[in-house]
């Protein structure tokens, strides 16, 4: 097998793009410094943590597509050379760089202005979200110590499980860091919404572009909040409808680890939604106007939401990260009474993310 040290040597070598100084392409003589390159174009530079995974290999390939990317470094602890050395024949702007293991994460993250963090362990069938926290929770603190000595200021999309548990995880390590900027830290609920506006389209009979569904609280099971009485185009349920469309968003999760048969969770379908969320963070960090999306941030009840320190909320995203935090606006009924258990489950999830870092 491969040793560590030699991977890193391979990686190095097809990691800044081109050759490294003074190595000579095979065969041609040709060296880098010869090379018309003239570096990496404007645009932002993003970095991908966990890019060999599920997730991470469709969202690297997406985001090298993505216009507004000019540098996209890959890391992993595994299989980082090979997922790099591929999408870099992509013909599309981005530079794509690759980072193996620990000793390249510094270099990985030098620089960055948006980190998206899909690294950890997914479900299997029977499994909880939570019961991923115990591997999970260790990934995401050596990763967000990594962000906050690197590149503090960095938006910081986190992907991995729990959710609810990682983001109070992640801010924790930046508060010790004294680095937390509450904008900057936003956990990713985007397939909750997108799973909404495919399930609701499917019962209004629409085209789910033309729909949009908030869906606050949380990210996994009661804790994940469909706003049915706020749906666009305005749109009337019934009792039925609306029972089986809560379920099933709430469940959408459960449903793809249980199709995968103990392949993995949802991983296309989250790297499309992945995807949509970084471009609308890199379209607020460009100055672009009136960005909603939903996302699971740093919250408070005087601004309308709950008394939770983390909810996920619509929210307003602009040049500093999370520019404004949308209150919850009128529920019905069903909804308040959502809310009341979602809001205990969150408590303790968050509560559990906390305490791993201050225990
Ligand atoms: N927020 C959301 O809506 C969703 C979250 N997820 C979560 O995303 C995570 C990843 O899922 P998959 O890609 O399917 O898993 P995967 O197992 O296919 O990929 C995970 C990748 O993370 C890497 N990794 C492990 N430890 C690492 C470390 N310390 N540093 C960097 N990379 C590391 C692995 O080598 C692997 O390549 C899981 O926790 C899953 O539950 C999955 C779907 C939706
Ligand atoms: O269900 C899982 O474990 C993965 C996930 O978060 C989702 O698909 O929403």
């Amino acid at each position: 097998m491969e040793s560590v040290a030699d991977a890193s040597r391979r990686i190095s070598r097809i990691s800044s793009h081109l050759l490294p100084p003074n190595i000579q392409m095979e065969g041609c003589g040709l060296r880098r410094e010869n090379c018309r390159a003239k570096g990496a174009a404007p645009g932002f530079k993003v970095a991908v943590l966990g890019a060999a995974g599920g997730i991470g290999q469709p969202l690297a390939m997406l985001m090298k597509m993505n216009p507004l990317v000019s540098v996209l470094h890959l890391y992993d602890v595994v299989n980082s050379p090979g997922v790099t050395a591929d999408i870099s024949h992509m013909d599309t702007g981005a530079v794509v760089r690759g980072f193996l293991g620990q000793s390249q994460l510094e270099d990985a993250l030098t620089g960055m202005d948006l980190v998206i963090i899909p690294a950890g362990v997914p479900r299997k069938p029977g499994m909880t979200r939570d019961d991923l926290f115990n591997i999970n929770a260790s990934i995401v603190k050596t990763l967000c110590e990594g962000i906050a000595k690197c590149c503090p200021n960095a938006i910081v999309n986190l992907i991995s499980n729990p959710v609810n548990s990682t983001v109070p995880i992640a801010a924790e390590v930046f508060k010790k860091a004294g680095t937390f900027d509450p904008k900057r830290l936003l956990g990713v609920t985007m397939l909750d919404v997108v799973r909404a506006n495919t399930f609701v389209a499917e019962v209004l009979g629409l085209d789910p572009r033309d729909v949009d569904v908030p869906v606050v609280g949380g990210h996994a099971g009661v804790t994940i909040l469909p706003l049915l009485s706020q749906v666009k185009p305005p749109c009337a349920f019934n009792a039925k409808e609306i029972d089986y469309l809560t379920n099933r968003i709430q469940n959408g999760g459960t449903e793809v680890v249980e199709a995968k048969a103990g392949a993995g969770s949802a991983t296309l379908s989250m790297a499309y939604a992945a995807v949509k969320f970084a471009d609308a963070c890199l379209r607020g960090l460009r100055g672009d106007a009136g960005i909603i999306q939903c996302a699971f941030v740093a919250s408070q009840a005087s601004i309308g939401v709950t008394e939770l320190p983390f909810f996920a909320s619509k929210v307003r995203l602009g040049r500093s990260g999370v520019e404004e935090v949308h209150p919850l606006g009128p529920l019905n009924e069903y909804e308040r009474d959502g809310l009341e258990k979602a809001k205990k489950e969150l408590e303790a999830s968050i509560q559990k993310g906390v305490s791993f870092i201050r225990k």
